[in-house]
């Protein structure tokens, strides 16, 4: 009998070396078995995650691999595909001199999920301002994994961030731009464009064959007929017909402020808001334990834990692993379903 080719791992970059992301990483590890956790290989430093790991008291053997080995390997062992840039184990005090391993470890993973060798993205944690004043010209990884995807296809790609918790599924139209330039910024092209991403997601990846969105107005009220605000009548409005006239089911303009109880929530499926926080505070306060964050409209799969560094957490044990968790078991669920 032929045997089966093993199931591609999932690649997860190492993100800030000073955040709770190894910590993390080394705590999901050991509830491998436990939390039927799909494998991984983690890309990084391994005498570095050694040392994390003896720091928080945890019995993690590590081994350095290639992705090709990482399954067989995972139930074992910790596999770590060597980034090539030693890292110092400082709990909580980043530094600039980490920037090339962070970065690099982004764009190996991204490497290895086009070459086949991963079946999807789990990002760790990165410190943005760590990473601004290295020279990262990029806000986030979503905005830098388009980039990478253009490098590599020729393609322009539109990236769509959604938080994606057991309650609600949100997505934030303006990401990572200050509030003073959301209503410059904001235009029906992109609304409309971001729906229709999701709403194709939420077909293909999310299995959800018949997607209600609802779209959050802009300003207070929706903008109160216009007068408290226009842009509700003359982008979001002509945003929201423009995708009725494609053949999604959509509601709004609608009053941000209640739409995220939970018989509002019960009448859609995905939430598109209009500037980062407006999404990312229900999103966040009905889920951070377990909420994901997922990067839609991209040629691969990317998930990551909705939180971030917490400095003031690492090398206590005290960072809890679920978010993470929660990414690993979405990445290989989507990664199963867009082999189907
Ligand atoms: N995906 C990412 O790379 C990502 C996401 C969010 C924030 N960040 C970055 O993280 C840095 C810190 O951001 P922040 O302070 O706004 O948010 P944060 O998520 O790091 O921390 C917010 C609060 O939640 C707590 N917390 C976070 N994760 C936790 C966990 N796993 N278990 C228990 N408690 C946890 C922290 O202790 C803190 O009180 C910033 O540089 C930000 O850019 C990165
Ligand atoms: N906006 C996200 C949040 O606040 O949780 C976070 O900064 C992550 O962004 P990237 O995935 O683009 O790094």
């Amino acid at each position: 009998m032929a045997s089966q080719s093993p199931i591609l791992p999932l690649a997860m970059t190492l993100g800030e070396p000073a955040g709770i992301g190894p910590d993390i990483a080394l705590a999901v590890w050991m509830a491998r078995t436990k939390l039927h956790i799909p494998p991984f290989y983690l890309i990084g430093d391994a005498a570095f995650l050694t040392s994390r790991a003896r720091r928080l008291g945890y019995t993690v053997p590590i081994v350095e691999t290639a992705p090709a080995e990482a399954t067989r390997l995972f139930p074992n062992a910790l596999p770590v595909v060597p980034i090539g840039f030693p890292i110092d184990d400082r709990p909580g005090d980043p530094s600039q001199s980490t920037v090339q391993a962070v970065v690099g470890s982004i764009d190996r993973a991204v490497e290895d999920v086009f070459e086949g060798r991963a079946a999807a993205i789990v990002t760790c944690p990165i410190s943005k301002n760590v990473l601004y004043g290295g020279g990262f010209a990029f806000p986030g990884h979503t905005e830098y994994l388009a980039e990478l995807a253009l490098r590599r296809t020729g393609e322009k790609r539109h990236p769509v961030m959604m938080l994606a918790g057991p309650d609600l599924l949100v997505v934030p139209v303006t990401i990572h731009i200050p509030l003073a330039e959301v209503a410059s910024a904001l235009t029906q092209d992109m609304i409309v464009e971001t729906g229709r991403i999701v709403g194709n997601a939420l077909k293909a990846q999310f299995g959800i064959p018949r997607p209600r969105l609802a779209i959050a107005g802009l300003n207070p009220h929706a903008g109160e007929g216009g007068t408290i605000g226009r842009e509700d009548e003359e982008i979001v409005r002509p945003a929201v017909e423009a995708l009725r006239s494609e053949g999604f089911e959509v509601a709004g303009p609608l009053p941000a402020d209640t739409m995220f109880h939970s018989r509002a929530r019960s009448t859609y499926d995905a939430a598109l808001c209009m500037y980062h926080d407006q999404a990312l505070i229900p999103a966040k306060t009905l889920g951070f334990d377990d909420a994901v964050n997922v990067t839609l409209g991209l040629p691969f799969i990317r998930t990551s834990p909705d939180h971030g560094t917490a400095f003031e957490l690492v090398g206590s044990g005290k960072a809890l692993p679920d978010s993470l968790i929660a990414a690993l078991k979405l990445a290989a669920k989507m990664a199963a379903r867009s082999t189907q």
